[in-house]
């Protein structure tokens, strides 16, 4: 690896706004060059997550993920050096965790709802990106989503999203779109965005190989 340092990209949004969508697209354009590291994969486990004032587990707080162990393994990126940790199941107890090789890289791409509030995350990112798109279309979005892949019933997604998704995109998420180098609208496609993003990255991939 070259003396350079890695580029590093950071990708928020709303729940349902699409950014894992942007992020695979944006990974499956390249064969090298680009690593990615998820926030969902530093969940705490379900023991040590926060419970509302009705007993249910609210996921969607600050404080549900690990972000020291997060940040230690962005800096480690940062450096351009491997990481290696278990990928996260989201508590499902019949799918044993894999564990996942993150590969040192040029660029970067670090994805999750939080990455802009945790100050040692925001620090380490370069170019900051929020996807973006309308809450009815969100809400629609991650209803289909945690039916189809999560078999999640409606009543259970609709009051994570008044009670957890929505309270914590107020506070900690939609402030931070102000201060994003690019928003990437998403209520119908983000084909240009990605467009514009793929030959940026392909620059910075040029650039650290030089
Ligand atoms: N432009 C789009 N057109 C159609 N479907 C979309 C679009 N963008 C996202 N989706 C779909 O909406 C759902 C939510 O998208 P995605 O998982 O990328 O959102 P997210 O922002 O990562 O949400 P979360 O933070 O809850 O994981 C997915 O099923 C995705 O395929």
């Amino acid at each position: 690896m070259s003396e350079n340092k890695p580029y590093i990209i950071g990708i928020t949004g709303g729940s349902g706004s699409g950014k894992t969508r942007f992020l695979r697209s944006l990974i499956e354009s390249f064969d090298s060059g680009v690593a990615s590291i998820s926030q969902d994969d530093y969940y705490r486990p379900r023991e040590h997550q926060l419970v509302d004032k009705n007993g249910e587990f609210n996921f969607d707080r600050p404080e549900s993920i690990d972000y020291e162990h997060f940040a230690s393994d962005l800096l480690a990126l940062s450096k351009g050096n491997d990481v290696e940790k278990q990928e996260y199941t989201f508590n499902n107890p019949n799918i044993q965790p894999k564990n996942i090789l993150i590969k040192a890289a040029p660029v970067i791409l670090v994805e999750g709802i939080f990455i802009f509030h945790y100050q040692k995350i925001s620090e380490l990112i370069d170019l900051k990106v929020f996807v973006d798109a309308k809450d009815y279309i969100k809400l629609q979005r991650r209803l289909t989503r945690d039916r189809v892949e999560r078999g999640y019933d409606a009543d259970d997604v609709l009051y994570k999203y008044e009670n957890h998704i929505m309270p914590s995109y107020q506070k900690y998420i939609e402030p931070h779109k102000e201060h994003a180098d690019i928003v990437v609208p998403n209520n119908t496609d983000f084909g240009v965005a990605l467009d514009v993003l793929k030959a940026f990255i392909q620059s910075k991939i040029n650039e650290y190989t030089v």
